[in-house]
């Protein structure tokens, strides 16, 4: 099986947790959009649900394929997110972000009753942090949030290179109008304590670092997909 039908294997066995009626956040990246394309097959069928996407990117394909949109201001409360991850370890922390969505990803996650991460096998790790760490700042004193970031980390003993984000000739801008800075700094032992340091300077907007968000991950390999719950929770 390639990683797309992996992707939309994990997507399918999501589709199953989405209920009629539901106020359901749409997540970002190329599995959430597997998960789109199914979602609109079941609304065109007559399911009836209130799309809050997570992006712009995710708004015009919700859009493109007749999937009903609201606003996070219209439906402040909902009652499932379903979106993909970069990483997801076992007690289901993450790192999102790769595609610049991690902000609106985020709060939407946090005003949902559960959040549901959707991925192939490839996506699962013992320990954080071999994928680049995203973290979303102001573009206002960019160099001295990079500073405050580098020093941040190197009192949890973190360090590795810090890259702003580049998209053609430019910055890569989020649907936010911010930066991001995609720090490389290999395993994060302690996720929980660099999201909380990271959460605390002000240059930095919110990071990729989803700690305690996820209620269970659906997670897609050769011989299926396989529902994966967090380990400290059981
Ligand atoms: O900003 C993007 C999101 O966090 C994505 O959900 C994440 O990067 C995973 O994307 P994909 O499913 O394309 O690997």
């Amino acid at each position: 099986m390639d990683a797309r039908h992996m992707k939309i294997k994990a997507a399918e066995a999501a589709l199953a947790h989405v209920e009629d009626g539901m106020r359901l956040g749409i997540g970002t990246g190329s599995t959430a959009e597997e998960f789109i394309r199914l979602l609109a097959e079941k609304v065109a069928d007559g399911f009836r649900i209130e799309g809050v996407p997570t992006s712009e990117r995710t708004a015009r394909l919700c859009l493109d394929l007749g999937i009903p949109l609201r606003s996070l201001d219209e439906l402040p409360e909902l009652d499932l997110t379903i979106d993909g991850a970069d990483e997801v370890d076992s007690n289901l922390n993450l790192i999102k972000g790769g595609g610049g969505a991690l902000l609106r990803e985020k709060i939407v996650a946090s005003s949902s009753a559960r959040m549901i991460v959707i991925a192939d096998e490839s996506k699962v790790v013992d320990t954080l942090g071999a994928f680049k760490l995203p973290i979303e700042i102001n573009p206002f004193g960019q160099k001295a949030t990079l500073i405050a970031i580098e020093k941040t980390a190197a009192r949890l003993g973190l360090a590795g290179d810090l890259t702003l984000r580049s998209s053609g000739d430019g910055l890569f801008e989020t649907d936010g109008g911010h930066l991001i800075v995609d720090a490389s700094f290999g395993r994060i032992p302690d996720a929980d304590a660099l999201a909380r340091e990271l959460n605390g300077l002000p240059g930095v907007v919110e990071h990729g670092l989803f700690i305690g968000m996820a209620s269970l991950a659906i997670i897609a390999g050769e011989a299926g997909a396989r529902v994966m719950t967090s380990a400290r929770s059981t």
